[in-house]
């Protein structure tokens, strides 16, 4: 699910082209594969569809004006996760709310595959890339971090994605059973994972998990897997929606996020590279 005039401007769309959406610029693609939005606000995956599939990823009908980070797609978690340790900056970092530059736009794997960096430096010591991979089987990103500083620093970071779901409240989230988590809703206390997950309600999770997940929401089974990350986070905010969810839309998305929180920080060494990746497909295929 997707914003009318978000879907609109695609359905208008043969290719490649540049489009304005929510005050923001944005890349469509539309071809013989499937479809892509990507906002240059963010370097933000807004939307991803295989041909003549369901959107896998939700974005919001009422996004916040920019600078405000856009709710939905997949927003790029960047250098920290959550609040700053330090207490300054904004919640998840700076990177989901900087301007990036696309660099390539490549025909790759009978789809394509995007290169992008952000205009401006967002951190004293390290520098992020984006690649996104998509095609008519799977859609992938890669986070790469470099430090090019000259002391040792501390990275969390998120690939926050949005999942399109039929009903949120059907969902089930397979492979975490078994895994401890920290529960961020009831003061951050440790819990074992019994069973699989089912979603009944507001969530707020972080598994110290990095094993693949499949996402089945009663009609469709999405397989979430990942490289370079030790947490995966959950999160539904529940009733009542934050200000940029409409109540209708409530029940249509679930975050299944590939992380690596204050449970697996990264520590990365002058020189040093990180690799965060999701990797999403059909299951059972
Ligand atoms: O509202 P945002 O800053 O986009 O954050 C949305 C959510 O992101 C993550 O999933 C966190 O675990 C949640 O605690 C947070 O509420």
């Amino acid at each position: 699910m997707i914003p009318e005039a978000l879907r609109q401007a695609l359905d208008e769309t043969r290719g490649r082209r540049d489009a304005r959406w929510a005050d923001r610029s944005v890349l469509l693609i539309n071809e013989s594969w499937g479809e892509l939005a990507l906002s240059r606000h963010g370097g933000h995956l807004l939307h991803f569809a295989p041909r003549d599939q369901r959107d896998w990823l939700w974005t919001g009908s009422i996004p916040k004006a920019p600078p405000g980070a856009i709710r939905g797609g997949i927003p790029l978690c960047w250098p920290w996760f959550g609040d700053p340790e330090d207490g300054q900056g904004p919640a998840h970092g700076t990177a989901r709310t900087a301007e990036w530059q696309i660099e390539a736009v490549d025909d790759a794997e009978d789809g394509v595959e995007i290169h992008l960096f952000p205009e401006q430096r967002l951190d004293e010591q390290l520098s992020p890339r984006l690649v996104i991979h998509a095609n008519a089987r799977r859609l992938a990103l890669e986070l790469m971090t470099e430090h090019d500083g000259e002391t040792p620093t501390r990275l969390t970071q998120a690939l926050h994605s949005y999942f399109d779901v039929a009903d949120t409240y059907a969902c089930r989230v397979e492979g975490l059973s078994g895994a401890r988590y920290i529960d961020k809703l009831d003061g951050f206390t440790e819990h074992d994972q019994v069973g699989e997950l089912g979603i009944r309600g507001a969530l707020d999770r972080i598994y110290h998990s990095s094993r693949p997940l499949v996402l089945d929401d009663g009609q469709r089974r999405l397989r979430i897997a990942k490289n370079g990350s030790d947490s995966s986070v959950v999160w539904h905010p529940g009733t009542p929606p934050p200000g940029d969810v409409a109540a209708e839309e409530l029940d249509r998305f679930l975050c299944v996020e590939a992380a690596c929180t204050h449970l697996d920080p990264v520590w990365l060494a002058p020189g040093a590279q990180h690799r965060l990746s999701l990797h999403v497909s059909l299951a059972d295929e």
